[in-house]
């Protein structure tokens, strides 16, 4: 398994925290799944996971030699053709060129890269451009494979065909991890960034613990059922989970756990 533990991330010395202490552990056997809005930071915590970024702070043990990466954003200005690039990243992961190219046809196919991989990567559609970058991370099959919005970009054949290829990948024993927007949230374990950290989606609707970080915090400020309050402990209830640990996190309570 892969584990983030208190893994904390900022892009200036002063910047705010995007990342402020986000622990996760990416198993085997179910695909793990980060869920929000723009500009949250799910990109950040991937491209950590994939080892394409270093963390500020805190760490992140167990991944595996071959990590499959898909970022949200396809390298554009590429003028090399789809397949010297992929050859390219082949003898990267110690591929035999012939394996690669074989591979690059096999995976051209399945995803339909129009007009193909011997044009230049700089001439293809957006589309098209995402179909390579969901290429070089199934080259070699992954184990760990982490995918930024698969749903970004992709027609409608390709989306089903990443998620099967996705799928196999699964069956094979690769770690999988994805992160979504709320319209299009997939199957897994879900996990909601909220203010920095992660909590478990299964939280939602549930009665939830809170810990002051800070004294002098009130529990009139949580605008929600208070069903318990002693030190450092009380427990609300509310319909509008997402919107309270907002909120919750922001003035300074951490979580403690969800009470059934
Ligand atoms: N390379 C960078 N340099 C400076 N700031 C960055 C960089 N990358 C991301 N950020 C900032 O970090 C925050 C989180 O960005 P990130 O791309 O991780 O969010 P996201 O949840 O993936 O958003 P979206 O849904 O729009 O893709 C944003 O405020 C963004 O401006």
């Amino acid at each position: 398994m892969t584990v983030v533990q208190g893994v904390r991330k900022r892009y200036s010395r002063t910047g705010p925290w995007v990342l402020d202490g986000v622990d996760l552990t990416v198993d085997p056997g179910v695909v793990t799944v980060i869920v929000a809005g723009n500009g949250i930071g799910k990109s950040t915590l991937l491209r950590l996971v994939a080892g394409a970024s270093v963390p500020t702070g805190g760490r992140i043990t167990g991944r595996p030699d071959t990590v499959g990466y898909v970022p949200e954003r396809a390298p554009a200005a590429i003028r090399m053709t789809a397949r010297q690039y992929l050859g390219h990243i082949g003898r990267m992961r110690g591929l035999p060129p012939g394996q690669t190219q074989a591979r690059v046809d096999e995976l051209a196919e399945r995803l339909s890269l129009v007009p193909g991989p011997d044009v230049p990567i700089a001439s293809l559609s957006k589309g098209n451009g995402q179909k390579v970058a969901v290429m070089q991370a199934f080259l070699k099959p992954p184990e760990l494979l982490v995918v930024d919005e698969p749903a970004t970009g992709l027609d409608a054949p390709a989306r089903a065909e990443l998620a099967a290829m996705m799928s196999e990948a699964e069956q094979d024993g690769a770690r999988i991890l994805l992160s979504a927007h709320e319209s299009a949230v997939p199957n897994g374990k879900l996990y909601r960034l909220l203010n920095g950290k992660l909590v478990p989606e299964a939280l939602r609707g549930m009665r939830i613990a809170l810990r002051p970080t800070r004294p002098g915090l009130s529990s009139a400020g949580l605008a929600a059922e208070i069903l318990l309050e002693e030190p450092g402990r009380v427990v609300v209830r509310t319909d509008d989970a997402d919107t309270l640990l907002l909120k919750a996190l922001a003035d300074g309570w951490s979580l403690i756990e969800a009470v059934s």
